[in-house]
């Protein structure tokens, strides 16, 4: 990540802010992505110099995180569960069957026909309700495993005694927000983050190849978003009072950045106001709303882009997701990179 500042990754914050469906994960069509970008060289401004320019400056920021009394505000230790945990972390049975089966069939149908990808700025594009029902549950129930295993979620913080406001754990590499390295095992425990599940990867390749054939419809260059594969996952959880600063994601290697290779978001849960803006300044943001199932891909001349979190909306989950699983009121993304 690059910075942030409630939660992750080199998030660089300012508190103040405050589908075309392609798929199922287990369709093997989605392993199909347009090669066609794969050897693209940027023709944006993003030499070497700017970036360590850029990381420089941005490092000297904290994201959308705030104090709390330990003074050295190392990470907290046990693992965050996503999952209510008071009913054994079943879900939530409260409604007859007929109800519950109607509610998924009228969900399914919602997300059948996603629709057009939403074009918001160059190397920039919104695929809203990209992922699918089953797939938003499968996605949940393994962040769930995942997060409660080796290497789950914890609440990052900075030595400087600020904490984000969100649930961290990446998968892949690990990716410290104080030293704002990424690193093949943790800082404060030395484990290794659990790998990159397969489906998830099947799903960003799909989102890339949705977003290339939607570029191309719309007789725009592919290469606005270069291809990329993921080698790490930052997965963050907010729950309704989380948010991260404006931020860039700068911490990923020079040649990642220099060829801009794009960083695929995933939201699922309750709904975000996203912010994203050309200058740290909440009060000229963009703001776009993120739904459960939408995916943003930010490359290009939007890869050093700041966004952030500005809130959480309550209540607003699918009513599939918090019938078929047993997750905390807030919201899941996860954003790909390669790094
Ligand atoms: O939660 C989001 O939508 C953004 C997360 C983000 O910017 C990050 O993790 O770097
Ligand atoms: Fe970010």
């Amino acid at each position: 990540m690059g910075e942030h500042q409630t939660q992750a990754p080199c998030r660089i914050s300012q508190d103040s802010i405050a589908g075309h469906r392609l798929g199922s994960l287990f369709n093997p069509s989605l392993n199909k992505v347009s090669q066609s970008s794969s050897s693209y060289v940027s023709s944006r401004s993003t030499s070497s110099q700017s970036v360590e320019r850029q990381q420089k400056l941005t490092s000297e920021n904290t994201i959308g995180a705030s104090p709390e009394r330990d003074p050295r505000s190392k990470p907290e230790k046990g693992s965050f569960d996503i999952f209510r945990t008071t009913n054994g972390g079943l879900p939530k049975l409260n409604k007859p069957l007929h109800v519950l089966n109607k509610e998924k069939k009228r969900d399914s149908e919602r997300f059948k026909n996603a629709p057009e990808p939403q074009y918001l700025r160059s190397g920039m594009v919104l695929l809203k309700k990209f992922i699918n029902t089953t797939d938003q549950v499968k996605v949940v129930n393994k962040c769930r495993e995942l997060g409660i295993g080796s290497g789950g979620f914890y609440r990052p913080g900075y030595s400087n005694g600020t904490k984000l406001h969100l649930q961290m754990m990446c998968l892949g590499k690990d990716w410290d927000p104080d030293s704002k390295l990424y690193k093949d095992s943790r800082l404060f425990d030395d484990v290794v983050p659990p790998e990159i599940p397969g489906e998830f990867k099947i799903l960003v390749d799909g989102a890339l190849h949705t977003a290339h054939n939607f570029l191309r419809r719309s007789s725009r260059s592919v290469e606005e978003i270069p291809n990329m594969s993921p080698d790490v996952c930052i997965v963050n959880f907010y729950d309704n009072s989380g948010k991260l600063g404006l931020h860039q994601d700068i911490d990923e290697s020079r040649e990642s950045l220099a060829k801009e290779l794009p960083v695929v978001s995933f939201s699922v849960g309750d709904s975000a106001e996203f912010l994203y803006s050309d200058v740290r300044d909440a009060d000229k943001a963009e703001k776009v709303i993120l739904d459960s199932g939408d995916v943003l891909i930010f490359g290009g001349k939007s890869r050093l882009i700041f966004h952030g979190v500005a809130s959480i909306k309550p209540n607003t989950a699918p009513t599939f997701l918090t019938n078929e699983t047993a997750v905390r009121p807030g919201r899941l993304n996860l954003t790909f990179r390669q790094v």
